[in-house]
């Protein structure tokens, strides 16, 4: 058994409203090193906890967790298209086991992606198809959430199942940390916004391309006073990495969603992803992490982060 983990940040805007040379050249090498060490690995198994953005998943019928028997990209932004490689029977296995373990769990038999999933995959290891793949979605972006410690019993059942694989996995968490990108709520929703926020499923290209273009447009204002949505918050960012870092992992039992939401942002929530990749690692063994990398980029709408972790018993 060879378990490792890798949390990052993930952002559309990259490449699409990019900060200065020196900062882009920066996140380039240590997604270039991550990248090695991912092929170095040579993983059997790729299990990525991922964020939906209403692009596969909306209120129609939102569920706090999937997990995907097969998944297509809706290559949103400049993501990827196609299906994902996912390993069908595992997947139903893992299914099986974490269901057994009293987490209830959705299953798509055919579930559409966006970047939040597919972003980390490309950027780590090239395509949407080089290794299998089992993907989980969280939800993160549509309220109300269930509290914090039911991502890490949800984490803790599929490190579980890992750990009884006998294969190289990798456990990936993206999104996160700080931020707040104009993604709207249903509460107070006019009607329009509340029919795509209910069932958008598959837009028109005009309105993918509406949708792109006002993520844009925020990222050439974010955290100016012209901007009224949540800064990003460096201290949080830091201080929840520490937590992850040092194995503190029980404090995240007491994370307040409200509070989070206001004092790091709405899309901070994605670090369940984050909370559930450690849980589930923790759950395989004692781990050693490292912080590769973070700076709060506002041209990314993001507090971008990267962590690595290894089991090291
Ligand atoms: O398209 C969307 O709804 C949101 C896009 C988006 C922007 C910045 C950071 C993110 O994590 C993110 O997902
Ligand atoms: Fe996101």
């Amino acid at each position: 058994m060879s378990i490792k983990l890798k949390c990052l940040s993930h952002t559309p805007l990259r490449g699409l409203n990019d900060p200065g040379a020196d900062v882009v050249r920066e996140v380039d090498a240590i997604l270039a090193r991550s990248r090695a060490e991912v092929e170095a690995f040579d993983p059997e198994l790729i299990v990525v906890f991922a964020p939906d953005h209403y692009n596969g998943l909306f209120y129609d019928l939102m569920p706090p967790f999937v997990i995907a028997t097969a998944a297509d990209s809706v290559a949103d932004y400049q993501t990827l298209p196609g299906p994902l490689s996912v390993d069908k029977e595992l997947a139903m296995e893992m299914a099986k086991f974490i269901l057994d373990s009293d987490i209830d769990i959705a299953i798509s038999h055919r579930l559409q992606v966006d970047h939040g999933c597919t972003q980390t995959l490309e950027e780590l290891t090239g395509s949407l198809t080089r290794y299998p793949v089992i993907p989980i979605i969280i939800n993160s972006v549509a309220p109300p959430f269930g509290p914090y410690r039911r991502i890490r019993k949800l984490g803790e059942a599929v490190g579980q199942f890992i750990a009884r694989l006998n294969k190289r996995v990798l456990i990936l968490g993206t999104g996160g940390l700080s931020h707040e990108p104009p993604v709207p709520l249903l509460a107070d929703a006019p009607e329009e916004v509340a029919n795509f926020l209910i069932a958008g499923r598959n837009p028109t290209p005009e309105a993918r391309a509406a949708r792109q273009a006002r993520t844009l447009a925020t990222g050439k204002i974010f955290g100016t006073p012209e901007c009224p949505l949540t800064p990003l918050n460096t201290e949080w960012d830091l201080a929840f990495m520490d937590l992850l870092i040092e194995g503190r992992l029980a404090e995240i039992d007491n994370f307040k969603i409200e509070e989070i939401s206001r004092a790091a942002g709405r899309s901070t929530h994605e670090i369940r992803t984050w909370v559930a990749a450690f849980s589930a690692l923790a759950a395989a063994g004692s781990y050693q992490a490292r912080q590769d990398y973070y700076r709060p980029i506002n041209e990314w709408i993001a507090g971008y982060g990267v962590i690595s972790a290894d089991v090291t018993a």
